[in-house]
């Protein structure tokens, strides 16, 4: 099961909406919204909070294939050990896509090297490398994780109370991971505290999924429960947002073909 590749979702314009859960009920409620991928995720332990293994097998198991689930390995240090034991522990458990942060105050460069030396040892799972623009990401990174066969990365917020990911990075410095992440032929994802207001601009730039977790939960409290309501919501805002830039690229191509016909 794959997260459309990059180019493919630039061209048809086609935005996965990515939600958070921390079990099976959650995933379930979520499928019935119209959520394009399920991440396990356990907010109560930080931005990138695990689940346990246990707790994302009955989420792979629940899902059955229907969409692709991925799984965050937990807020570690930027060491090989930890990251890449925790990479391996999320892989056992199913998932097609592994979430690995990388927060400052390590080698990245060096851990990432590290996962890619994994390959054949994560099973299915493929790695998606995370990067915290809140955390003075390191956007060169990119191309290493390319090298290493990662399969994505997402530009997520660490600090969840220090605002929205549009708040952290202008959207050009948002177009710029975009473009960069579909220069090395990985798809690419937003996320960070991200609500309907920010959907239109985030569309905007064609990513291949924007993540969710507050604004899916009752009062937008991520550690709350979800609420299905909220996950319609988001996903009619999606929509909505990409059926506007359908529509705008379809009257400039008319536009641009009027003018050569009358030129
Ligand atoms: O990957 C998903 C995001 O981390 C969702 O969490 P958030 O909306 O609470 O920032």
């Amino acid at each position: 099961m794959q997260i459309i590749p990059p180019k493919r979702a630039a061209d048809c314009g086609r935005v996965s909406m990515l939600a958070s859960v921390v079990d099976a009920r959650e995933a379930t409620l979520c499928l019935e919204g119209g959520v394009d991928v399920i991440d396990c995720k356990d907010p109560s332990r930080g931005a990138l909070g695990a689940v346990t293994p246990e707790a994302a097998r009955a989420i792979v198991e629940t899902v059955g294939g229907r969409v692709p689930v991925s799984a965050t390995i937990g807020d570690h240090p930027c060491e090989v050990g930890p990251i890449v034991e925790a990479t391996l522990q999320a892989a056992a458990t199913g998932v097609d896509y592994v979430k690995t942060g990388f927060l400052p105050g390590g080698d990245a460069a060096e851990v990432v090297r590290a996962l890619g030396r994994l390959r054949g040892e994560t099973g299915k799972a493929q790695i998606v490398g995370v990067l915290f623009a809140d955390a003075s990401p390191d956007f060169e990174l990119v191309a290493e994780m390319a090298a290493a066969g990662f399969a994505g990365v997402v530009l997520d917020t660490a600090n969840k109370s220090d605002g929205a990911l549009p708040d952290v990075l202008a959207v050009d410095q948002l177009e710029h991971f975009v473009e960069i992440a579909r220069a090395h032929e990985m798809f690419c994802g937003l996320a960070g505290s991200l609500r309907t207001r920010h959907i239109p601009a985030l569309v905007r730039l064609a990513p291949d999924l924007i993540g969710f977790r507050g604004a899916l939960c009752c009062e937008n409290a991520r550690t709350g429960s979800l609420d299905l309501r909220a996950v319609v919501e988001i996903r009619d805002a999606i929509v909505k947002a990409e059926k506007i830039e359908t529509d705008l690229m379809m009257s400039k191509a008319e536009e641009l073909a009027r003018e050569e016909r009358a030129s």
